[in-house]
């Protein structure tokens, strides 16, 4: 089951090592590459646009669809926590290989007394408070042990400065209740956003439902993932909502309906990172299909953040991104308060620079501006720092970021920490360094549930292509392939979903 608490994580800040949880499911051992890769294909939708789009979807002034969305554990919880609030969220078969299509009806009025599960998902435990502001009765939300120790604060005070009845006992974070009254007054708010983008995100989408409308006006020095917070914004006016940024650090969206639409959710383009990667780790080319023309995710950024690294980006006529690599990384100096979310795959390839490749020696790299990771999944800094080390790497951490020093890497057990963005790196970081084990890969689910599969595919080890697929439903029929399977050598998730969506 996707939304259960498929693994706790670490209940504690301190990063590695020696107090891992008793091991009851077997390491991963990431596969090693040593031939350059020759890989092209697909990936699911977008964990930020799915996110929104349901949020949007559920508070709209008419049923709509969202085709190709995200079918992952923080998607599952989304729709598990639009639902218990009332929502009619059903499944509709799609040609979509990676799952169902969402048809959502809102509620005629939104419901509580009902209990959230946040799991780790930092745009469920953000996005839906103001939601439940809006509803009738109490609304409990907890998550998993982790997810209590991200910050919550200042939006829980936000909300009660726009008129909610929130109970956190002081904690400023999870486990709280939101006393909703049915209606929220809104207005003008101060906000220190310097921790999460999420916060400002949550009031604006929320906002068109507010009695006033909401004028968010952030406070704190730094605003990390700007470009989130531009998502937002589009994804509102899309819907017909006047929502603007009337000047920098300031948002305003005013009261009205949210239209009702049928939207295709694009690819997730930071899933698209450790794929894109592992062409210049292995000196080969990674294409990624149906890559948005324009687009507002982060994830886009690898266009340019990669040639950082040595990666040469083409773009084909039909939209598909390619990176090609010649296996020899360069160092890097990057300062990318916007782009927190892709840094654990950035580096994952300034620690491959710092090894070095056949012959070349190693050099040293900076990655700053992202002293914001320390409140995603997990302390991401410490953990990168804790586990390159562990693999005899020369990592430190800086207050806003990482430095990497010239190391050889050697193999060994790569933490994952519960956060799907460590286990991808650790998988990155095996392809080069051979005997890397990764703990937990199965929290790829978070945004990702297919990561080994593709990551196998790409390799060209296990799984059937869509391609593969296609030809083998023209000979043998959907029947005939299914029964085949075994001599397959079994069909993985996006193979059985091809053939569902038939
Ligand atoms: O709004 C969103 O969908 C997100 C915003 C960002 O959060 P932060 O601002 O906390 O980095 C990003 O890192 C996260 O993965 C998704
Ligand atoms: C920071 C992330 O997730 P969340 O939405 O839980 O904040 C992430 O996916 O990198």
């Amino acid at each position: 089951m996707l939304i259960g608490k498929m693994n706790p994580g670490k209940d504690g800040d301190e990063a590695r090592s020696g107090d891992a949880l008793p091991e009851t499911i077997p390491h991963w051992p990431a596969p090693h590459g040593t031939n350059a890769l020759n890989a092209h294909f697909a990936l699911p939708g977008s964990k930020s646009l799915t996110g929104r789009e349901l949020i949007l979807a559920a508070l709209a002034d008419g049923p709509g669809t969202l085709r190709a969305p995200l079918h992952s554990r923080d998607s599952a919880l989304m729709v598990e926590a639009l639902r218990a609030l009332g929502t009619e969220i059903t499944e509709l078969p799609s040609k979509n290989p990676f799952g169902a299509d969402f048809r959502v009806v809102p509620a005629p009025e939104l419901t509580g007394s009902t209990s959230i599960e946040c799991g780790l998902a930092g745009t469920v435990m953000r996005f839906v408070p103001p939601l439940a502001a809006l509803a009738l009765g109490p609304v409990a939300f907890d998550g998993d042990p982790y997810a209590r120790k991200r910050p919550m604060r200042p939006l829980l005070d936000a909300l009660r400065a726009l008129g909610a009845d929130v109970a956190d006992e002081g904690r400023g974070a999870l486990p709280f209740t939101v006393h909703g009254a049915g209606a929220l007054h809104g207005g003008r708010v101060e906000i220190d956003a310097s921790l999460s983008s999420q916060f400002v995100s949550a009031l604006l989408l929320a906002g068109p439902r507010f009695t006033e409308g909401v004028h968010v006006v952030h406070t704190g020095e730094r605003l990390p993932s700007v470009p989130h917070i531009e998502m937002t914004l589009a994804a509102l006016r899309a819907r017909g909502v006047d929502a603007s940024s009337p000047a920098p650090g300031e948002w305003r969206v005013a009261p009205g309906p949210i239209g009702a639409l049928d939207t295709t959710i694009e690819p997730d383009l930071s899933n698209a990172a450790p794929f894109l990667a592992a062409a210049l780790v292995t000196g080969g080319r990674v294409t990624i299909s149906d890559w948005p023309a324009s687009t507002t995710q982060v994830g886009d950024q690898l266009r340019t953040l990669l040639p950082a690294f040595g990666a040469e980006i083409t773009v084909a006529a039909d939209g598909a991104v390619t990176a090609h690599g010649d296996g020899v990384l360069r160092g890097v100096h990057l300062d990318i308060p916007e782009a927190g979310e892709l840094a654990p795959t950035l580096i994952g390839l300034a620690a491959l620079a710092a090894h070095g490749s056949d012959g070349t020696d190693g050099v040293a790299s900076e990655i700053t501006g992202i002293g914001h990771i320390r409140h995603h999944e997990t302390d991401r800094i410490a953990a990168l720092v804790a586990e390159i080390r562990g693999l005899g790497g020369d990592a430190e951490e800086l207050p806003d970021g990482i430095r990497v020093s010239p190391a050889a890497l050697h193999g060994g057990v790569w933490q994952s920490y519960a956060d799907h963005r460590m286990a991808t790196t650790g998988a990155l970081i095996g392809l080069r360094v051979p005997g890397v084990e990764v703990e937990d890969i199965a929290c790829t689910s978070k945004t990702l549930p297919e990561f080994p599969e593709l990551w196998q595919r790409m390799l060209g080890i296990g799984a059937a292509t869509e391609g593969e697929m296609i030809d083998a439903v023209a000979v043998m029929g959907v029947e005939g392939v299914q029964a085949a399977s075994p001599l397959l050598g079994g069909l993985g998730r996006a193979a059985r979903s091809f053939l569902e969506g038939l």
